[in-house]
C-alpha cells in the first residue's frame, strides 16, 4: 500500500490524482488532502477517502469546515502552516504537489526535507527555486517524480541514459486556443476565450499560461531543473495534436518520444506508480482517427512570454522567480477582465529589465524576491 498526500486535492490534477486512487484503492491510500477555499468538495473527499488530516489555505473555510464535520475523524489545520503538516505526515510515503503557483514551494521543501517522495505538478516551485529544490532532493535521496505531461515524457524516455548521452529535450506544446493567429487578432481576447484550451482540461492559471505560451517557458525552467540540461539544449516544437507529450534527441541522432491520448491521470498515475506500470481503462491512442501528426515553430513574436523566460533562465539567479511572480499576479489580474492580453507580457519584460539580480539565494530570499516583482505588478496596475 503506497500512502499519498496530495497538496491541492480540490483542482483539476488533484481530483484526476484521487480518481486514479479511487480505481486502485487495493494499492493506494490518501492520508492528507489540502485545499485552498473549497470546502465543499474538500468535505466530499474526507467522506470517500477518510485522510488522518486535511488543511485549507483559508482561515475562515477552515474554522467553518471544523464546525461542518466536528463529529468526523479527520484532523484539520489551515494555513501555509497547515500545508506543511499535510505535507509532512508521518504516514505519507508520497507527496502530490498539486497547489497552483509559488505558495507550493515551502510544503514542497518541508515534504522533502521529511524524506517524502515528490509527485512534482506544480511547476512554480522549480521556476522559482529550482537549484535549491534539486539539492534538497539530493541531499535527502528523494525522488522527484514529474506529473507535467511534458517532464513525465522526457522522464519515461530517459530511462536507462545518462544526461552525457542527450543531445536536446524537446518540449511539445500544444499552441494553445490562440495558435495560428496574429498579434492584431489577440490583443483584445478577454478571458473567456483564454481559457479555452483545445486540447487539456485544466486550471485557469495554467490555461492562460497556456494561451500566452508562458506555460511553455515555465516547462523549459522546470526540464533544466529536473534533467540537469543546459537552456540551448532544450527546445520548443508546436505539435498541435498533443499526442507526442516531449522526445528526447540522444548524441547518435535517435529520438525517443513519450506519446498517448491527452489524459493527465496517466502522467499522474506513473508518477504514483514509478518505476513500475498498472492497468487502467483509459481512452487509447486511434492513430487512424488523429490521421496527422503535425509540427511548427513557436510564434514568439504574437506570443512573447516563451522568449522572456528562455531570458530569464539564461540570465539565471532570481530571474525566474521575477518572471514567475509578475506573472502570477498579472495573469489574476487578466482572469479577472482588469488587464488586457499584452500587459502581461510587457510589464514582464519591464519587471525583468529593472530588477536587480541575486545569484545566491535561500527559500527566504526568494519569497521576498516574488514579493517585489508581485509589488510592482501591483504598483503598475493600482487602481485599475
Ligand atoms: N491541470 C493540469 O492538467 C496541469 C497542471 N499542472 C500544474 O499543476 C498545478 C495545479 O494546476 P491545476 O490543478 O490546473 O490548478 P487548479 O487551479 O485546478 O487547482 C489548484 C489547487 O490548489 C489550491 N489552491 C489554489 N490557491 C491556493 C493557495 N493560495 N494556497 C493553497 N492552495 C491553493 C486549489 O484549491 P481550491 O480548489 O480550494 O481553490 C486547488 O486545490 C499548477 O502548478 C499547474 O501548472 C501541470 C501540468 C498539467
Ligand atoms: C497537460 C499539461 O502538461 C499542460 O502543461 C499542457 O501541456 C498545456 O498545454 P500547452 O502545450 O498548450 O502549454
Ligand atoms: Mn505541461
Amino acid at each position: 500500500m503506497k500512502n499519498i498526500s496530495i497538496l491541492g486535492s480540490t483542482g483539476s490534477i488533484g481530483t484526476q490524482a484521487l480518481d486514479v486512487v479511487r480505481s486502485n484503492k487495493e494499492k493506494f491510500k490518501v492520508v492528507g488532502l489540502t485545499a485552498g477555499k473549497n470546502i465543499e468538495l474538500l468535505e466530499k473527499q474526507i467522506r470517500e477517502f477518510n485522510p488522518e488530516i486535511v488543511a485549507v489555505m483559508d482561515e475562515e473555510k477552515a474554522i467553518e469546515l471544523k464546525r461542518k464535520i466536528s463529529h468526523m475523524d479527520v484532523e484539520i489545520f489551515s494555513g501555509i502552516e497547515g500545508l506543511n503538516e499535510v505535507a509532512t505526515i508521518e504516514s505519507a510515503h508520497v507527496v502530490l504537489t498539486s497547489v497552483v503557483g509559488m505558495v507550493g514551494l515551502v510544503p514542497t521543501m518541508k515534504a522533502i526535507e521529511a524524506k517524502k517522495d515528490i509527485a512534482l505538478a506544480n511547476k512554480e516551485t522549480l521556476v522559482t527555486a529550482g537549484k535549491i529544490v534539486m539539492d534538497a532532493a539530493k541531499k535527502n535521496k528523494v525522488k522527484i517524480l514529474p506529473v507535467d505531461s511534458e517532464h513525465s515524457a522526457i522522464f519515461q524516455s530517459l530511462s536507462g541514459y545518462e544526461n552525457k548521452d542527450i543531445n536536446r529535450v524537446i518540449l511539445t506544446a500544444s499552441g494553445g486556443p490562440f495558435r495560428g493567429l496574429k498579434r492584431q487578432e489577440v490583443k483584445d481576447k478577454k478571458v473567456n476565450e483564454a481559457l479555452k484550451h483545445p486540447k487539456w482540461n485544466m486550471g485557469k492559471k495554467i490555461s492562460i499560461d497556456s494561451a500566452t505560451l508562458m506555460n511553455k517557458g515555465l516547462e523549459v525552467i522546470e526540464a533544466k531543473w529536473l534533467f540537469d540540461v543546459e537552456p540551448e539544449q532544450i527546445e520548443v516544437v508546436v505539435h498541435p495534436q498533443s499526442i507526442i507529450h516531449s522526445m528526447v534527441e540522444y548524441k547518435d541522432s535517435s529520438i525517443i518520444s513519450q506519446m498517448g491520448y491527452p489524459d493527465m491521470r496517466v502522467p499522474i498515475q506513473y508518477a504514483l506508480t514509478y518505476p513500475e506500470r498498472m492497468e487502467n481503462n483509459y481512452e487509447k491512442t486511434d492513430f487512424y482517427k488523429i490521421g496527422q501528426l503535425t509540427f511548427e515553430k513557436a510564434d514568439t513574436q504574437t506570443f512573447p512570454c516563451l522568449e522572456l523566460a528562455y531570458e530569464a533562465l539564461k540570465k539565471g539567479g532570481s530571474y525566474p522567480a521575477v518572471l514567475n511572480g509578475a506573472n502570477e499576479e498579472l495573469v489574476e489580474l487578466y482572469i479577472q477582465d482588469k488587464i488586457k492580453f499584452y500587459d502581461i507580457s510587457d510589464t514582464i519584460k519591464e519587471v525583468l529589465e529593472v530588477h536587480d539580480p541575486k545569484y545566491n539565494f535561500s527559500v527566504k530570499d526568494i519569497i521576498q524576491i516574488d514579493k517585489w516583482s508581485r509589488e510592482f505588478v501591483k504598483n503598475k496596475f493600482k487602481g485599475v
